[in-house]
């Protein structure tokens, strides 16, 4: 198992705010994580990442218990990919990619010909190649969160954390980052991502952890997991789980909270 989570604790210093964490990925696997706000998904991240140490557990990747690991060597290990990154600088894609090598310099070094090459291939690798040379402040946020995924492909992680990475996306881009994940997992990269809409576990994710005041209330497949009853656990509120066919005839899980009609006779009647 490339990613293993066991019994991970840790906050910032006021107590837990996860409170004893279990899951696992692997290579390919995209790892959901859903929950209601504040229930701790950035914290997971923030310990993945050894941005804030663990109280206890343990976090392994590739075999290698974290904790024991340089910041430098976590980093070829694991990388992040912001939701926005607004450089001071106008740099160049091709420079901001290149900056996922940082890891493999040694100190003062300056990027190399194998690193600008390496950036390339990355680049490649998410459709992306056509925009070496703009700058990255002209992108639009979909783009930009492509080039975040190449610089994180750059920096040779085998497994991506990704903080809610299609908020503040339209339609088009929201889908084109959803096609790039899938990609990702089918290139045998481990994605683990946080999001607001448990219908991105049932169209892409192949595993979700749903977690409730810094705890697991469910971990398995999407199928295990996206229930109305574990939902309305979390969530304290009546959902549906509903299943539709898109126009292709590809099935489609869609979650609704659901409104009860007779609840609010006032709004009840604007609406009519
Ligand atoms: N830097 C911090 N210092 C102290 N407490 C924090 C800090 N960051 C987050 N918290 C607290 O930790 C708890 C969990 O927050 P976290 O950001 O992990 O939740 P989340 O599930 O990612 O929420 P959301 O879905 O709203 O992004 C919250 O009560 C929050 O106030």
């Amino acid at each position: 198992m490339l990613l293993e989570i066991q019994n991970v604790r840790g906050g910032y210093g006021h107590g837990d705010i996860v409170k004893g964490v279990s899951c696992s990925a692997d290579s390919g696997d995209i790892l959901c994580l859903v929950g209601p706000n504040g229930c701790g998904k950035t914290t997971l991240f923030r310990l993945l990442l050894g941005s804030l140490p663990t109280s206890g557990g343990s976090i392994r990747i590739d075999g290698q218990e974290t904790k024991n690991l340089s910041p430098k060597e976590l980093a070829k290990l694991i990388a992040y990919i912001p939701q926005y990154h607004t450089p001071v600088f106008s740099y160049t894609v091709l420079d901001v990619v290149v900056m996922g090598r940082a890891s493999h310099f040694a100190a003062f070094d300056t990027p190399k010909e194998a690193d600008r090459d390496a950036a390339f291939a990355a680049l490649e690798k998410v459709n992306a190649l056509h925009l070496a040379n703009e700058k990255y402040t002209a992108l639009s946020g979909g783009q930009r969160q492509l080039i975040l995924i190449a610089r994180a492909i750059c920096q040779s992680a085998k497994v991506f954390v990704m903080d809610e990475p299609a908020a503040n996306l339209d339609y088009a881009n929201h889908q084109l980052l959803m096609e790039v994940i899938t990609d990702l997992a089918a290139k045998g990269y481990c994605v683990v991502m946080s999001t607001h809409s448990p219908e991105h576990p049932a169209s892409i994710g192949s595993k979700v952890l749903l977690m409730k005041e810094g705890r697991v209330a469910g971990f398995g497949t999407p199928k295990e997991v996206i229930t109305p009853e574990n939902l309305e656990a979390v969530y304290d509120i009546e959902m549906d789980v509903v299943t539709i066919q898109d126009r292709y005839g590809v099935s489609r899980t869609i979650c609704l909270p659901v409104r009860e009609p007779n609840k609010n006779p006032e709004r009840k009647q604007r609406n009519e």
